[in-house]
């Protein structure tokens, strides 16, 4: 399977999703329409499916414009208030992209009705893919705008944190720097977080994406991803998983990033 990343506003990433085989496409929060026609017609293939990962308007405000633009294409999403939905999709739906499988995970807590999309591909040796919108993000997770620490916990750890460690992870938004700084603030003597840092800001100098990212990374460097161990718990002063998830959301909520 292919995945292109299409930068979107101001750190928004949309992305194709293409099926190599019958050169079906689906794509990912296009909040930018225009730009997903161009991508389409560069690589020649047929969009059928809009997978919306959440209602805010930096990803779901393009689906009226999008349908508008290319017009029976089908909406995904898990809320009513996305915009042109055609499937609200319950958890842990699956359907086909040509011969893409896609598991519909329902991951509440940035909003109610977020849900990230898993794509496998059979007897194909490509890693699988998630698309986590604001869910998990490189090294961070999204804002609790309408959910818990308990439903974060449950999203990172118990859900995206059970698929295959080698799963890449394409997020929303690009924010690795930022995140990795608060990383390197929770855990200062971690070698993979400033090792992570270096590397990002190089990437975003050079304006190339840090994503996509593995779930078996996330838990070497995110500090969301690593609420069980003791060095993030002890930062918190917190020995079960979801009161440090509670306490790391709380603290990055007013964390004052160093300029450097
Ligand atoms: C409503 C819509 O705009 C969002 O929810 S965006 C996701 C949100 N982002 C921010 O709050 C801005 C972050 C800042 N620009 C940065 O670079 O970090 C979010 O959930 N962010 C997660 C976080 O940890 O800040």
């Amino acid at each position: 399977m292919k995945v292109e990343l299409i930068p979107a506003l101001s750190d928004n990433y949309m992305y194709l999703l293409i099926d190599p085989d019958s050169r079906e496409a689906a794509v990912v929060d296009p909040v930018e329409p225009i730009k997903v026609v161009e991508a389409i017609r560069k690589h020649g293939v047929k969009l059928t499916t809009v997978l919306t990962t959440h209602h805010h308007w930096d990803h779901a405000g393009g689906n009226e414009k999008m349908v508008k633009l290319m017009p029976g294409l089908r909406v995904y999403g898990a809320d009513d208030r996305v915009d042109a939905i055609t499937k609200k999709v319950p958890d842990s739906h699956n359907f086909k992209i040509g011969t893409l499988h896609i598991k519909c995970l329902h991951t509440p807590c940035h909003t109610t009705g977020h849900v990230c999309y898993y794509v496998t591909k059979e007897n194909c040796s490509d890693p699988p893919v998630v698309f986590t919108g604001d869910t998990l993000f490189v090294a961070g997770c999204g804002k609790f705008f309408e959910g818990t620490a308990d439903q974060m916990y449950r999203a990172l750890i118990d859900i995206l944190g059970s698929l295959p460690p080698e799963t890449r992870v394409y997020c929303g938004h690009e924010y690795t720097v930022n995140n990795l700084k608060f990383a390197r603030h929770v855990e200062p003597d971690n070698k993979v977080i400033r090792e992570k840092l270096a590397w990002a800001k190089e990437k975003c100098d050079k304006g190339e994406p840090t994503v996509p990212s593995t779930l078996a990374d996330e838990f070497t460097f995110n500090p969301f991803m690593r609420v069980k161990e003791k060095t993030v718990q002890d930062h918190v002063k917190q020995t079960s998983p979801v009161e440090t998830m509670r306490s790391l959301r709380k603290e990055k909520d007013s964390f004052r990033v160093p300029k450097e």
